[in-house]
């Protein structure tokens, strides 16, 4: 099938090529563990991109948390005992954030820090993101700073339920963050839910389309996956570029990487904060 080839890396037996060429920018937004990682790595597998070396990938996915800043001694400390605020808009670099993706909206490649989530602060590692069609960002703050959440081209929010994600949380952080219970419950008490409630959850508003129950909605995914898909094809074929792609201009995916000619600045046309412009909720 055409689409499968195109994440292969080939159309018609071409080469892709991406350099200088501005990706489909896809802001992954919703709470601790709602599935974020997982949904985007659902759709980098159902795409074939998994396995493809990192050189070649056409559909990359970067973390909002390799952009937590470095603390000061006195902060390390705190967080060591899950007495720090990792869920405030400000434990973020903002401005790395939104340079980073302007790099890799104007085709560049760029290099990512490595996040220690054991030692609460970045390795002395970089990764390398090439350039690539489609961007996938993830993190629970990606719609929060408004530079940054207008320059993605389509907004998905994650949107699981807080028991559920609290379960989640707590076994992952022992088994994989090198945290104990009363740590993970007390940092998730005093700042995980505040925040998530004061920051995160109003940022839904701002999404495209909201996927209920994370990686278990594997309709939504598919749907996603087509366009995607969809973008990729049309895009190879000198067709479409992503500004013609703002989901603003069509709920479906179909509909949406056939409109050619709507938008032409270099912005997808944006929300302002009403949350009221067509939203696709994928039951
Ligand atoms: N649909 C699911 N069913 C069961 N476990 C899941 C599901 N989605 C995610 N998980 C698990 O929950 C934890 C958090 O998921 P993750 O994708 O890392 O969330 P986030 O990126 O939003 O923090 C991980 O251990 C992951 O394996
Ligand atoms: N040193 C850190 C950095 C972040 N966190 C927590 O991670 C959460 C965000 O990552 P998700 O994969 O869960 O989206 C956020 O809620 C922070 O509390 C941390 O515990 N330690």
């Amino acid at each position: 099938m055409a689409a499968e080839n195109l994440c292969n890396g080939t159309v018609n037996g071409r080469m892709r090529t991406s350099e200088g060429k501005t990706p489909f920018l896809i802001g992954v937004a919703g709470g601790t563990a709602s599935g974020k990682s997982t949904v985007c790595k659902r759709i980098m597998e159902k795409l074939g991109q998994v396995d493809v070396d990192q050189t070649e990938r056409q559909v990359v996915c970067i973390s909002q948390d390799s952009f937590y800043r470095e603390l000061t001694p006195e902060n390390k400390l705190k967080a060591a005992k899950g007495q720090y605020n990792f869920d405030h808009p400000d434990a973020f670099n903002e401005d790395l954030i939104l340079q980073t993706l302007q790099d890799i909206l104007a085709g560049k490649k760029c290099q990512i820090p490595v996040y220690d989530y054991r030692t609460n602060s970045r390795t002395d590692q970089y990764i390398t993101i090439y350039p690539a069609d489609v961007v996938l960002v993830e993190g629970i703050l990606v719609f929060y700073f408004p530079e940054v959440r207008d320059l993605f081209h389509m907004k998905l929010f994650v949107d699981t339920d807080s028991d559920t994600r609290l379960a989640r949380r707590v076994i992952r952080d022992i088994n994989e963050r090198g945290r104990d219970l009363e740590q993970v419950l007390k940092q998730y008490m005093n700042f995980v839910k505040p925040n998530f409630e004061e920051f995160c959850l109003p940022t839904k508003k701002f999404a495209d389309v909201i996927i209920p129950r994370g990686a278990d909605n594997t309709v939504a995914i598919d749907l996603i996956v087509q366009r995607i898909r969809d973008f990729l094809f049309n895009r190879a074929r000198g067709v479409i570029n992503p500004h013609t792609l703002s989901s603003a201009q069509s709920s479906s995916a179909s509909a949406a990487v056939s409109a050619t000619s709507a938008a032409s600045s270099h912005r997808p046309a944006h929300r302002t904060g009403s949350g009221d412009k067509q939203r696709t909720c994928l039951h």
